[in-house]
């Protein structure tokens, strides 16, 4: 998936804040060092990989050392995109976890810097042959990303075609910890959660006080608030999530026996990241009418404790 760098740069190039460069698996990588922030991002998968504000000691995000680089698969780290499903195939036709936006190469289609010194860029995806062949509508999608004292993305979908679109999504954020057995998830107390750990039968379940990690945990909570954070005593940190367009939100760690289960996780990764996914998803299935158009959005900051 190597492509003209030198092209790229001379297109897209911001001098001094924005270039690109061959990463991982060789795939090309756009790196930005603003003043305000650093961060690398994918447009294979439209993939945030790492974001770091000035002045932090360690990234927002984690990115399994095993984690594939390779074209057709998912990146399992940063802040996957889940899309027009988050979960299962909702059809059981076969179709892979979390839809294909996430395996695709997107196209970039604006990068600029913000009166604010913040950086703005934006990757386009719409529907091809090969979508089309998984998913049969017609479609624009768009990220856009911006890198600043915060972390912001929005995803906006189209509805390209005559007859009314139903998608569920996610912005899949895989959040760098210092242990998971020590961090604390705020602001979802009091709300019900479909619990999908292995065993837990899809229960329903209030949450009481801050959610804590001390085994596998695969929830999606429901009529969640706008502002959620994570504490971290051992990074010394609150990351701090606000969401838009979003009333359900997943946390999950793999805990032991599914960590090691994953290919692209080493066995103790489950010890160094908590995802805090901002979806669409069980009860909140976005309909979107011919022509119209639904967004999705997340924004995180970092505070010392
Ligand atoms: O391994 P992936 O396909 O990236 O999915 C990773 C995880 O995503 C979500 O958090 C789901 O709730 C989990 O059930 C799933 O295991």
């Amino acid at each position: 998936m190597t492509v003209n760098i030198d092209a790229l740069n001379a297109e897209f190039g911001i001098p001094g804040t924005l270039g690109f460069a061959e990463g991982r698996g060789g795939l090309t990588m756009i790196e930005i060092d603003n003043g305000l922030a650093t961060a690398t991002i994918s447009p294979y998968a439209g993939q945030i990989l790492s974001y770091r504000p000035a002045g932090a000691a360690d990234d927002l995000l984690f990115v399994s050392e095993r984690a594939w680089f390779e074209p057709g698969r998912e990146i399992k780290g940063g802040i996957p995109i889940c899309w027009p499903w988050f979960g299962p195939d909702p059809t059981a036709s076969g179709r892979g976890l979390h839809g294909f936006a996430r395996m695709l190469p997107w196209t970039l289609s604006g990068c600029e810097s913000l009166p604010d010194g913040a950086t703005r860029i934006r990757f386009d995806l719409a529907d091809n042959a090969e979508t089309r062949d998984i998913w049969p509508h017609p479609f624009n999608l768009w990220l856009e990303i911006e890198v600043g004292a915060t972390l912001s993305l929005t995803l906006t979908t189209r509805n390209a075609g005559e007859t009314p679109l139903r998608i569920t999504q996610g912005l899949h954020t895989y959040f760098r910890i210092g242990d998971a057995t020590r961090l604390t998830v705020n602001g979802l107390s009091g709300c019900r959660y479909i619990d999908k750990a292995a065993g837990a039968g899809d229960a329903i379940i209030v949450q009481d006080g801050p959610v804590t990690v001390a085994g596998e945990v695969n929830r999606i909570y429901e009529a969640v608030p706008a502002s959620l954070s994570i504490e971290d005593p051992v990074l010394g940190r609150r990351i701090c999530i606000e969401t838009q367009h979003s009333r359900t939100c997943v946390v999950w760690n793999p805990w032991i026996a599914t960590a090691r289960a994953m290919d692209d996780l080493d066995d103790d990764d489950y010890q160094r990241f908590i995802c805090v996914e901002t979806v669409n998803t069980a009860s909140e299935v976005i309909e979107i009418p011919p022509q119209g158009s639904a967004r999705l959005t997340a924004s995180y900051r970092i505070e010392t404790l």
